[in-house]
């Protein structure tokens, strides 16, 4: 059953385990289609991309290294002129020794030709090794490269790019199998040119031996270079399929290894259920596995029987031809001698041929990957504004935001106004829209409609990473880097150290107002302190302890807006109140965004803005919004209610 088939029947449940329903990506392989079209390719096709893949590997290859690509192809073409030299000499050998007279005569007669053999055998394998050499060096160059791309690419595109499930498919196929796979074109590629000059090679002698032998000699590729053609594609379309299996398998691993799942995995007994999706996820995949491997057995036994034929007709002809004397007897030896060189050049070209294809199948996932990033990175204004420093009112006019691929947008018609010194709050309930309305003005996000301003200049006309510079974020889902202590409050940014050599006063006085520094003092080698269990002498954190190092990042950087989400809420009570108090300072001069759900705490916000489904429905100060009855007024009196019981 082709992969297709298999798959049309997983989708109606017939013919083994139906997939279950919460396991979508067995099923709906959206992209699948298009992919299909690609690999759904013939010879022909093979012979029309291949100049195409030809060309973008030597290119790389020459990016990589273009000494090493000059030597790889000279040295190939050279050690292929003497395999050619050298079957010609084998002709004088054989010649001399097939003569009429004594043997030691015709031994000696045929020395200098044996000579001749040998120092073209010699220089042949001495050019082979150089290129080899080159070739070894080439690989590791072109990876670099390549994975370079891969990660400024994915590291600069906007971030709806990174919500995007089609994209993130695309970058899952570019980064596991694709970019591994240009290293694999570029060998290829130098594997087919030098099997191709071993055929020239072969082909030229064969051909000066006796026109009729060249064609037979390539009659014998055809079915080997069908069978591994097919085989390829297949293949391809099989990996193609699997996917989604192998990063569902890839993230139930992950969730049964992890240290960080180990409790609840016990807590709530799911060992038993992720084991069997587990389960249900492999046996998918060996259905799928066994099914390619009948298939691409049976086409190599046909193209193996089919060569084992032409090979044949090859031999029959020889005899045919050296039966009516239309071929000396040395000359047919040297035409079996080239006839084997020449098919171990042809096994050799079509593999080179075939691993090529395949491999540009999955370097095209790369490449197009590539493309597709490079549209999807913002860009730059030219010339771009700058942004005004220090600004005195940011303003959000009338933003509309949807998801890529979300059916109902998560703002719609917002507008909001930060000025200097302020502390503004958003508030609402789970969902209503706060983080997507702060990563706006962070511009991490750009509005479908509406814009925003600093002090009049929309954010699109700066340059990002200026815009950047300026805003510090206190991220609801920060991340805990697996670096030092001092790494996770500086972020990367270059520190100067004390006059007297101690912790930099930038790092302690953010530490200080985030209460990062009693974390600190309590770890063995204290900013050094690696944040990594996973490494030796590394160290963990709690909870909390982690959201004060995640403060302090916010505080080091020194902007002038400040963006804090829900920066306290794995914190006790007295940190948070710290905190708090903290971010209340910090608005002197500079301006704090303020997210929350402990509304005791945005209480002194100079402005309070209510969001309900992405749409701001009550705003003003604490009081008015408190006289106005509304949404705010119930969720705070329900929570001072809480404390007053
Ligand atoms: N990365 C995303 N991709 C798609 N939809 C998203 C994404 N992030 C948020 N949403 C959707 O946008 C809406 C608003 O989410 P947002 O995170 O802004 O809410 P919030 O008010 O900050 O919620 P909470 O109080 O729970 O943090 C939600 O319906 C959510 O499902």
């Amino acid at each position: 059953m082709g992969v297709w088939r298999l798959l049309r029947s997983r989708r109606r449940g017939r013919n083994g385990p139906e997939a279950p329903a919460d396991l979508p990506e067995l099923v709906e392989l959206k992209w699948y289609a298009r992919h299909a079209e690609i690999a759904e390719t013939g010879m022909r096709t093979v012979a029309r991309r291949l100049p195409v893949l030809i060309g973008q590997a030597l290119r790389l290859a020459w990016r990589a290294g273009p000494a090493d690509t000059v030597v790889v192809v000279s040295f190939n073409l050279v050690a292929g002129m003497f395999t050619a030299f050298g079957l010609l000499a084998t002709t004088g050998v054989l010649t001399a020794l097939f003569a009429a007279g004594p043997t030691p005569e015709r031994v000696r007669a045929a020395l200098p030709s044996l000579a001749l053999v040998a120092v073209a055998a010699a220089l042949r394998a001495g050019f082979q090794a150089g290129a080899g050499w080159a070739q070894s060096r080439l690989r590791p160059k072109v990876d670099r490269i390549i994975e370079m791309r891969l990660y400024e690419l994915t590291s600069a595109v906007e971030l709806a790019a990174l919500d995007d499930s089609d994209f993130l498919d695309d970058l899952q196929r570019a980064d596991s199998r694709g970019s591994a796979a240009a290293a694999r074109v570029v060998e290829s590629t130098v594997d087919l040119l030098t099997a191709a000059v071993g055929l020239l090679a072969a082909a030229g002698t064969l051909g000066v031996l006796h026109p009729l032998l060249l064609p037979l000699l390539l009659l014998t590729a055809v079915p080997e270079a069908w069978a591994s053609v097919r085989s390829a594609r297949m293949r391809y379309l099989t990996i193609l399929a699997l996917v989604g299996a192998a990063r569902r398998k890839w993230i139930l691993s992950d969730l049964m290894i992890d240290r960080e799942h180990a409790p609840e995995i016990r807590s709530f007994t799911m060992r038993g259920f992720l084991l069997r999706q587990y389960d249900t996820v492999a046996a998918y995949q060996r259905d799928l596995e066994l099914d390619l491997a009948r298939r691409q057995t049976a086409a190599r036994v046909v193209g193996e029987a089919l060569q084992g034929l032409a090979l044949g007709a090859v031999y029959v002809t020889l005899g045919l031809l050296l039966w009516r004397g239309t071929v000396p007897l040395a000359v047919a030896g040297t035409a079996v001698l080239a006839v084997r060189t020449g098919q171990s050049a042809l096994a050799n070209l079509v593999f080179a041929v075939n691993s090529c294809y395949e491999e540009g199948l999955y370097f095209g996932d790369y490449v197009r990957f590539c493309e597709e990033a490079e549209r999807r990175v913002p860009a730059r204004p030219e010339p771009a504004r700058p942004v005004p420093v220090p600004f005195r009112r940011i303003t959000v006019e009338n933003v509309t935001f949807t998801y890529p691929k979300a059916d109902k947008p998560s703002l719609q018609g917002v507008s909001v106004e930060l000025r200097q010194g302020e502390v503004v709050a958003l508030v609402g309930e789970n969902g209503s829209g706060k983080s997507t309305l702060a990563k706006i003005i962070a511009g991490l996000y750009t509005p479908d409609q509406g814009r925003v301003c600093w002090d009049g200049v929309p954010l699109d006309e700066m340059n990002p990473e200026d815009l950047w510079e300026r805003i510090a974020v206190i991220a609801q889902d920060y991340t805990h880097w697996p670096m030092t202590a001092r790494h996770n409050i500086t972020m990367g940014r270059p520190t100067a150290p004390a006059p007297d050599g101690g912790e930099s006063p930038a790092v302690l006085a953010a530490a200080r107002r985030s209460g990062a520094d009693e974390v600190v003092s309590g770890l063995a080698d204290g900013y050094d302190t690696l944040l990594d269990r996973r490494f030796k002498g590394g160290a963990e954190l709690s909870g909390g302890q982690w959201q004060r190092l995640a403060a302090a990042r916010g505080f080091y950087r020194e902007a002038p807006l400040l963006v804090c989400d829900e920066p306290s809420a794995a914190l006790d009570a007295r940190a948070e109140h710290a905190l708090f108090e903290r971010i209340r300072e910090h608005a002197d001069g500079r301006t704090v965004l303020l997210i929350t759900h402990r509304l005791a705490s945005v209480r002194y916000a100079d402005r309070i803005y209510v969001l309900e489904h992405g749409q701001v429905t009550e705003h003003g100060d604490h009081d008015t919004l408190m006289a106005l009855d509304g949404l705010y007024a119930d969720l705070y009196t329900l929570q001072s209610s809480a404390y007053s019981l």
